[in-house]
């Protein structure tokens, strides 16, 4: 891609956002930042923001030894074709390499634990606050709840602008260095990227267990749900691990004249500016009043006051005309991070999410309301696939307990079977036409008087014979593998009483 577009490539601007350094450690959140910039990609065209709504000095100093230490990383990465580009990842999972990255690895935990030491200690020395003025913005008054700005989207259009945006979650590193290139191939398409809004990866993580009790994988959801809804051009935007044009998102509708240039802005106010007066700009963007009584959070940018305010802003971005895109490649992950591995967690991660889809649900941004005449009907239906997760707890939670509690009280779990009901089983088993002998056989087995559930079995092997007309021997011996009636004549047996005694003799069927 670099030698087809060369200097026409478009610039992006990388989004990380952290809010908590206690939750998210700031080694963590570095993490991410390198991975992010060691990119294939001309460095000159990335910029990449930290966006801290904890405004947390310890990861302004996590930033500052990361910014020293990437001279020393991301030229080894590029060097050597390093992947992923995750240090924490690759100095665990790759120790045999040790010997080629003992230098970096030496550098990065020297790093790692400086960064630790004062996270733990609650204190910054003096020594390294004298290095960078930005640790002047903290003083007593400074709490988590209420500091000075530091980043948000909108600042990015005062510095460097870029037409795409990748927006990531502090615990999501890169796992592939050519992803930004694989992503613009949607947004550069001739034929159709001028329509694409944003390109969604699945949240893959790397931290999954062996039996992924909380379902982190999510095969179901990824591989066929999110692929499914995009074939009605209605990939969900997910929070993370998501392209935008940076047009669709602040705002645009989509109409049969956009042209669709991705181009290749650098700001022109940047240009006469130096770095003092950017950071003053900034700081005004990014002030929360400075929202107040504009169309930020409600038709531009996130759409916020709902916990999932992703879904919602996909939902907005499809229903102004954009076509966005669904892409799970198949060779490598682009993105991997970090899932909840105890109950807690996995509990109020679930509660949050399907109590704020509901919500959508219930708000004007219903789909089937909102989207109505915008976007598919089947694209509706998909919305509503997640934005229904709570109620469906119910129906779920029924057919885990009921049944199971049924069944080991013996309670049946469907009604009795009763006259005009076998006729229909004996048509579905070939019983008509069968002898008066025979009919009255399958009679006196359904009605003997054992559990429901053992006549039920009884019933499905006596089918399976009169189908396919092959001895109950040959049943158990041949078949038992492809049918699993093995467990049924097993049943059978246990429960056959003196009325009916089938599987041990093969009736005359003839
Ligand atoms: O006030 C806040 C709260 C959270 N975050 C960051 O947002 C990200 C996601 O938050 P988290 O609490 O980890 O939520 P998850 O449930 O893991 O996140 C998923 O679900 C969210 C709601 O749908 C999306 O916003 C996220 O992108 C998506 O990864 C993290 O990097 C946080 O640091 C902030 O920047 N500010």
């Amino acid at each position: 891609m670099c030698s087809r577009y060369g200097d026409k490539l478009p610039a992006v601007d990388i989004f990380v956002c952290t809010a908590d350094a206690k939750i998210e450690p700031p080694t963590m959140v570095i993490n991410t930042v390198l991975s992010v910039m060691s990119y294939n990609y001309p460095p000159e065209k990335l910029s990449i923001y930290l966006s801290d709504d904890g405004g947390s000095e310890f990861t302004f100093y996590a930033l500052m030894e990361a910014s020293q230490f990437s001279k020393h990383w991301i030229p080894f990465c590029k060097k050597f074709r390093v992947e992923p580009r995750s240090l924490d990842f690759l100095f665990s999972e790759f120790q045999q390499a040790r010997s080629q990255i003992n230098r970096r690895m030496k550098l990065y935990e020297d790093m790692k634990f400086r960064i630790e030491a004062a996270t733990e200690k609650g204190n910054i020395s003096k020594e390294v606050k004298d290095q960078h003025k930005g640790f002047l913005e903290w003083n007593s008054q400074v709490t988590k709840q209420d500091h000075q700005s530091i980043v948000q989207i909108r600042v990015s259009s005062e510095i460097s602008n870029a037409p795409i945006i990748l927006n990531l979650d502090c615990d999501m590193y890169s796992n592939d260095s050519d992803a930004i290139k694989e992503a613009l191939c949607f947004f550069m398409d001739e034929k159709h990227g001028h329509k694409t809004s944003y390109v969604q990866h699945p949240q893959s993580y790397n931290n999954i267990t062996k039996n992924d009790i909380y379902s982190n994988v999510a095969s179901t959801t990824h591989l066929i749900e999110l692929a499914g809804i995009d074939g009605y051009n209605a990939a969900l935007y997910c929070g993370t691990g998501c392209f935008h044009r940076r047009e669709s998102l602040c705002g645009l509708k989509y109409s049969e004249n956009y042209i669709g240039e991705l181009k290749n802005s650098v700001c022109d106010t940047k240009k006469d500016r130096t770095v003092h007066e950017l950071e003053e700009g900034s700081k005004i963007l990014a002030n929360c009043s400075y929202e107040k009584g504009t169309q930020w959070g409600k038709e531009m940018g996130l759409m916020y006051g709902c916990p999932v305010e992703d879904i919602i802003t996909g939902l907005t971005i499809q229903c102004r005309g954009w076509k966005p895109v669904y892409y799970y490649p198949e060779t490598r992950k682009a993105f991997l991070g970090i899932a909840p591995t105890t109950l807690d967690q996995a509990l109020v991660q679930q509660k949050r999410w399907s109590e704020g889809m509901f919500q959508i649900f219930l708000s004007k941004y219903c789909p089937f309301i909102y989207g109505h005449g915008k976007i598919k009907l089947g694209a509706q239906m998909g919305y509503c696939v997640y934005l229904l997760w709570a109620p469906c707890s119910f129906p779920t939670l029924y057919y885990v307990t009921i049944p199971s509690i049924c069944l080991l009280h013996g309670v049946a779990l469907f009604p009795e079977v009763y006259e005009p009901m076998l006729s229909r089983f004996a048509n579905e088993g070939g019983l008509i036409g069968s002898s008066p002998a025979e009919v009255s056989k399958v009679r006196t087995l359904l009605h003997c008087r054992t559990t429901w559930s053992a006549r039920f079995s009884r019933f499905l092997f006596w089918v399976i014979h009169q189908k396919s007309r092959i001895s109950y021997d040959e049943i158990t011996n041949d078949l038992c593998p492809i049918l699993s009636v093995k467990q049924l004549y097993r049943v059978c047996t246990l429960y056959c009483d003196d009325n009916y005694n089938t599987p041990s003799v093969s009736p005359d069927v003839s």
